[in-house]
């Protein structure tokens, strides 16, 4: 439907936004690419939802360059607001009304609008329709408002943790959802604190820490892709590091992210497991909780920040 235009949807520079004394966003870059899944990526605080808001125009930057769609997001808003959808984390809807009455008049204000009936029944919101919006679980007031989000076929949208408290299967019918907008050509940006979905879902991944992105790239790519493994075990805290260092293959690396948590990187594999647990056995150590597995977002940014990702 909508083309990858030239310009990218989201273009952000050295961006910036105060409230107070709390610098949320504090020289904030970011580039969305159109027709791409991004996924913002970062522990709470980190100014995910602000860096959203302004994007939406709902907040005014105290600097930087943004444009969004080519258009300057708050001076631009009625030119911006038809092209976009926003799906906002709470509140917002008259508590009277019923979930689908609503979305029927959003979907009437715009020109080119998905099937209403299809789209409530695929979000599981069909059997709820006529209830007050006020009376709606937790979960079906998401899914409305990722239904308000999507139903007037925007070019670009912004949703803000869409699956968080979710079930299962109404995650993956969001996450349903997702591919098909972007396969229909729609941008779609999302916030998200799981791993799972910004590696199912994004073909951008963009972390942020402290107001700042910190990496941007495709998942696998941020991830180091499928060799680059990590072992972890649990012992007594305060191993000799340095000692445990000497024994790994050349490659490796240790280190201890929390007390009596250990974290192994390199080349992981029979060798190195064998390696580990002889080293443990040697110094009386009983590893236990030994994990393998593919070095994931969570560690990208372990190792950026030093910090787990969900403190
Ligand atoms: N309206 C506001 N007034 C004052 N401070 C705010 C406001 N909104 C956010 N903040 C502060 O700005 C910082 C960034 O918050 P923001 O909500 O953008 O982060 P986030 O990454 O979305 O976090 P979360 O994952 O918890 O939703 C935090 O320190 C927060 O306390």
């Amino acid at each position: 439907m909508h083309t990858a235009g030239a310009e990218p949807a989201v273009e952000a520079v050295g961006l910036v936004k105060r409230y107070g004394r709390t610098t949320a966003v504090d020289g904030l870059d970011l580039t969305v690419r159109r027709a791409t899944v991004t996924a913002v990526l970062g522990p709470n605080g980190a100014g995910k939802t602000t860096t959203i808001e302004l994007c939406e125009g709902y907040r005014a930057p105290d600097g930087g360059r943004l444009r969004v769609l080519g258009l300057d997001p708050v001076r631009e808003a009625a030119l911006l607001r038809p092209r976009i959808g926003v799906m906002l984390q709470s509140g917002g809807i008259y508590p009277g009304v019923r979930a689908v009455e609503m979305l029927r008049h959003v979907a009437g204000l715009h020109a080119h609008p998905l099937d209403v009936d299809a789209l409530a029944e695929r979000l599981g919101l069909a059997g709820c329709g006529r209830t007050p919006y006020r009376r709606l679980s937790g979960g079906q007031k998401q899914r409305l408002a990722l239904a308000l989000a999507v139903v007037g076929r925007p070019e670009l949208v912004f949703l803000d943790e869409p699956t968080a408290g979710l079930d299962p299967q109404a995650r993956h019918a969001t996450w349903e959802l997702v591919r098909e907008l972007r396969a229909d050509g729609v941008t779609v940006v999302l916030t998200t604190h799981y791993m799972d979905e910004a590696e199912e879902l994004a073909d951008e991944v963009v972390i942020v820490d402290r107001g700042r992105a910190i990496a941007q790239g495709a998942p696998l790519e941020l991830g180091g892709g499928a060799a680059a493994d990590v072992l972890r075990f649990a012992g007594r805290p305060g191993l000799d590091l340095a000692s445990l260092r000497a024994a790994l293959p050349a490659g490796s690396e240790v280190t201890e992210p929390s007390p009596g948590s250990y974290r192994v990187t390199g080349d992981v594999g029979p060798r190195l497991l064998a390696t580990v647990t002889a080293w443990c056995a040697q110094h009386g150590v009983l590893a236990d909780r030994i994990t393998t597995r593919r070095h994931t977002l969570e560690d990208v940014f372990l190792e950026l920040t030093g910090r787990e990702l969900r403190s």
